[in-house]
């Protein structure tokens, strides 16, 4: 029953037309993202897409302040926004990026994980599901601009991505650290992580729960490149270019075979996945871990 109410607020969501999106700001033009006159704006308040026609790439920025965590109202609203794009075929790239100062995405939010009902859980493990497989088999190039720092579900976010830019700046640690709050990457994120740093390095790294600083996750390949930070944004477009001269059927096709093993064995059991991240989740110790962690990150303020 949860699961069913879950798949159709998610599907509710999707199909509901972009212009009555409650929170959404249509139509607005602003400065270019990647420079030049033309630039449309749409999105959300917490998942802002600004797109260059002319260039058929989209840049979306995160804003969820203030640490960019994937609230359901982020992960719900980020696919809508892929989706939008995917289905405009003047779109062939998109950059992902964060418009919070310092913080790509703290990860999945722990609030939504955390004292809540079986229902929330799995409609919101459903949206977690959601959005990573409409970014691992997106058709458009996808890039991340990683902007700050990029604990777990923010890491595997940029995972999704076909190409990662990181911002070298040694706060900006980046990896799956779910180890360090008592819970476990589930074994797509693990499937994800391997596919791109290989297996010695990725179970090293999901043991340890390492977040590595620019030049180590340079050393590893959790990202393809580390620049200055204020060129981010201007190394983002430079790739995007690289992979937009490629004929999209042929590079479509190919990021598919690579890709597309990995996401049917999610797809194959998505309803499993759901139940036994229920399971999981709702037991009396991770309950109490995620308690702990987020109790330390709160008192750190005071
Ligand atoms: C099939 C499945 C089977 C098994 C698996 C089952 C289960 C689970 C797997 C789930 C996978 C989980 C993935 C995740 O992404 S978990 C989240 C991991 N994230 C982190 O560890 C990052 C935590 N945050 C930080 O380290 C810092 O906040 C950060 C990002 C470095 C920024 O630091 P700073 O600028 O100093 O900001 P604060 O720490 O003061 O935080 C401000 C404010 O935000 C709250 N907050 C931080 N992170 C989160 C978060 N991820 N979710 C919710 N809220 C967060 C923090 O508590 C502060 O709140 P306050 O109320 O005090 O303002």
């Amino acid at each position: 029953m949860a699961l069913m109410v879950g798949a159709r607020v998610l599907a509710r969501n999707l199909l509901r037309p972009w212009s009555r999106l409650p929170d959404a700001v249509p139509g607005r033009t602003g400065p270019a993202a990647g420079g030049g006159d033309g630039v449309r704006c749409f999105g959300s308040p917490r998942v802002l897409v600004e797109t260059d026609p002319a260039k058929g790439v989209a840049v979306i920025k995160l804003k969820n302040p203030p640490v960019n965590s994937l609230s359901l109202e982020v992960l719900t609203e980020f696919v809508i926004s892929l989706e939008k794009l995917e289905n405009d075929k003047t779109f062939r790239g998109v950059i992902v990026t964060s418009d919070c100062p310092g913080i790509f995405s703290a990860g999945l939010d722990l609030t939504e994980m955390c004292g809540k009902s079986q229902a929330h859980y799995a409609e919101y493990w459903r949206a977690v599901q959601e959005l990573w497989l409409r970014l691992y088999l997106s058709n458009l190039v996808v890039i991340a601009a990683i902007n700050g720092v990029s604990p777990a579900g923010g890491c595997l976010i940029s995972l999704t991505c076909d190409y990662r830019v990181l911002a070298d700046n040694p706060k900006y640690s980046i990896g799956l650290n779910e180890t360090l709050l008592g819970i476990v990457a589930p074994s797509w994120f693990k499937d994800t992580l391997v596919n791109t740093v290989g297996h010695r390095t990725a179970e090293r790294a999901l043991q340890l729960g390492l977040l590595f600083p620019p030049a180590e996750a340079l050393r590893v390949g959790i990202v393809d490149q580390v620049v200055p930070e204020d060129q981010v944004h201007s190394a983002a477009l430079s790739v995007m270019a690289r992979w937009l001269a490629i004929p999209d059927h042929a590079r479509q096709l190919t990021k598919n075979l690579m890709r597309k093993p990995t996401a049917d064995r999610l797809v194959k059991q998505r309803d499993a996945d759901i139940q036994y991240f229920l399971q999981f989740i709702s037991r009396d110790s991770i309950q109490k871990s995620l308690r702990v962690y987020l109790d330390k990150l709160r008192q750190k303020k005071g």
